[in-house]
């Protein structure tokens, strides 16, 4: 290995374990000092506030002394950062170098780390994967090529790319990535158990994720990959590099990520810290409308039988007669032939001028007569959320980002609602129109401005063998000759008539710290062979728990998004997986799960 390398991560090494305590010990200082500070302002803190000049005094040393405070403050966040930055670097400084050389300069080296970092100087020892320099490394691109940072096209020549193995002050492995076939740190990555949560994939970030992950010229981010193409892991890197692209102005309580279930929230936990980021909101779709609904002082228990595809139409024809609960004065402000939500958004307005908003808007306007003015039988609840978010123009300002995970999943009211809710917001929609298991999924597009959304995809496939990724994707419908595999070929999955499930955990033989799945069409069929088991992990859809090594018993449903090294698939031959409409959808799903070995049990 390189002498050079081997030097130049050493000293780097020995830096951060060095400024490890320094950075310690200088934050306890600064909070010693900034503990005295106080201590003596609250001893004199009465106010001298006898003649005038002593009162101009006094309140000149309360200034001095709360700028003493301030800078106190931002001395001790920028020691907390550099700290926490020096530790999550200590195991691993940096994955990769690219040698750039900008017009007649001297070539010099990058270094490409999971944070950036300085050295007491100001110098760039490490610069950050979100930097904009570290577009041409993930872009992969050699000899004359250029990058974007802040705004401005920055023409470099990029000589060398190197990707690197490194166990904190020991250099494993350097590969020179434009020499090596395939890409032997990928495959080494991909290799590995799955146990756990999903882990961040900084280091072997691809070309066609990281268009993704960097996407800034659309508000609105449009995914469509397919099974095991690192959706879900690009949605994370995109939440982590959106927090850095707008470090100054949001944190991770501006962005909002929506999880189809508890478990998938669990499974997802850990990638933002691993990446130095504080974990973001997640909930459920549910769990949103429920919090939202509550501002409007609506009850939402469900959002069965919606008619929030029926009212996007209703609302945008004329409606000449008064809603029942509203003043005429108020719905008057605009001509009759305007239509209904003009003319209730010009209403609400004038009510909010001359101060007459209702204290309660779930009790404003008579639901049962505007239903039945509509022809419709009822309005629920979560109807009644959709027309308050449109009549008040209702925005959630204080999500900057929203992310939804397998969108495919949601049906037409989701959009609408997200659409409106949302409209100030980046949206980023990862999905797969294969993926879906029940019901239809609208065209997402539909509900987006044109001009403002991309539609990006993905067809490479990570997560599996060769043999068990050729073998899910004779069920991927138009996606089954644009899947494409990266890992080797690995074990033919297996087909096999019934399974003893009373002798079968002492019998099967699971390397230590790998992770199998049981997977069966529904939760009670789950639960029914929990009893077999002395020892598995019964997953269900509300269940806090997450992937874990040895046995996993989970529904379909629940294996959605989640990954195991071994999979078998109950049922195979049972009417669920031979449905009509959604059978080869389940199929993909069910059979795109294990990483290392796939077994289909025909029977139950
Ligand atoms: N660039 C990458 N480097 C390393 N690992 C990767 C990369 N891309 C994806 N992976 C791995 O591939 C697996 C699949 O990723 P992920 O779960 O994000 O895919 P997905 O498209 O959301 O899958 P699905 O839709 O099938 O649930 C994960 O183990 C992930 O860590």
């Amino acid at each position: 290995m390189h002498q050079s390398a081997v030097q130049h991560l050493q000293q780097l090494y020995q830096q951060l374990s060095q400024d490890i305590p320094i950075l310690t010990q200088q934050l306890a200082e600064l909070g010693q000092t900034a503990r005295d500070v106080k201590r003596d302002l609250s001893s004199d803190g009465h106010l001298d506030l006898g003649t005038y000049t002593e009162t101009l005094d006094t309140f000149a040393s309360i200034e001095a002394n709360n700028r003493q405070i301030d800078t106190l403050n931002a001395r001790a966040q920028t020691a907390a950062t550099r700290l926490a930055h020096a530790k999550l670097l200590l195991p691993q400084a940096y994955f990769a170098k690219v040698n750039l050389a900008y017009d007649s300069d001297e070539a010099e080296d990058f270094y490409l780390g999971k944070v950036g970092y300085l050295d007491a100087a100001g110098n760039d020892l490490v610069y950050d994967w979100r930097a904009p320099v570290a577009d041409v490394y993930y872009a992969n691109r050699i000899g004359a090529t250029s990058y974007q940072a802040n705004g401005r096209k920055i023409p470099v020549t990029v000589n060398q790319r190197q990707q690197f193995v490194i166990d904190h002050d020991r250099l494993i492995q350097a590969v020179d990535s434009q020499m090596a076939i395939g890409d032997p740190l990928l495959l080494a990555v991909l290799a590995a158990n799955r146990s756990g949560g999903l882990q961040e994939i900084t280091a072997t970030i691809q070309t066609e994720q990281n268009a993704i992950i960097r996407e800034q010229g659309h508000a609105v981010v449009l995914v469509d990959g397919v099974a095991g193409s690192g959706k879900t892991s690009v949605l994370l890197q995109r939440v982590a590099y959106q927090l850095y692209q707008h470090r100054h102005d949001w944190t991770p309580a501006d962005m909002l990520i929506i999880t189809p279930n508890v478990a998938f929230s669990r499974y997802i936990r850990g990638v933002l810290p691993a990446l130095g980021e504080a974990e973001p909101l997640s909930t459920t779709y549910l769990n949103l409308i429920q919090a939202l609904g509550r501002r409007f002082g609506l009850a939402i228990s469900s959002l069965a039988d919606n008619h929030l595809s029926v009212l996007a139409d209703l609302i945008q024809a004329p409606h000449p007669a008064v809603p029942k609960g509203l003043t005429p004065q108020a719905y008057n402000q605009t001509k009759p032939t305007d239509s209904f939500i003009k003319r209730m958004q010009h209403a609400w307005r004038w009510l909010q001028a001359t101060d007459q908003t209702p204290s309660d808007a779930s009790q404003w306007l008579d639901w049962s007569a505007l239903a039945k003015s509509w022809s419709l039988a009822t309005l629920t609840p979560y109807d009644q959320l959709y027309l308050l978010v449109q009549i008040t123009a209702y925005t959630q300002t204080t999500t900057a980002a929203l992310f939804v995970d397998e969108a495919q999943d949601y049906d037409a009211d989701v959009w609408l609602l997200l659409a409106a809710v949302f409209k100030k917001s980046q949206l980023t929609l990862v999905g797969d129109h294969r993926q879906r298991l029940m019901g239809s999924a609208p065209q997402l597009s539909a509900f987006f401005d044109q001009h403002q959304t991309i539609n990006l995809k993905l067809t490479t496939s990570y997560r599996a063998t060769g043999a068990i990724t050729s073998y899910f994707s004779q069920f991927a419908g138009d996606w089954t000759t644009a899947i494409q595999a990266v890992q080797p070929q690995g074990i033919t999955p297996n087909h096999v008539p019934a399974i003893d499930w009373a002798s079968f955990q002492t019998a099967t033989n699971l390397p230590a710290g790998q992770s199998l799945a049981i997977i069966t069409p529904t939760d009670a069929e789950a639960i029914q062979l929990a009893k077999h088991f002395s020892n598995a992990h019964l997953l269900t859809a509300t269940d806090r728990q997450t992937v874990q090594t040895g046995i996993n018993l989970l529904s379909l449903s629940v294996a959605k998004g989640l990954e195991f090294d071994q999979v078998i698939v109950t049922g195979w031959e049972s009417a669920f997986y031979q449905d009509s409409r959604f059978g080869q959808n389940r199929r993909y799903v069910a059979a795109s799960r294990g990483t290392k070995a796939l077994t289909l049990v025909e029977s139950l």
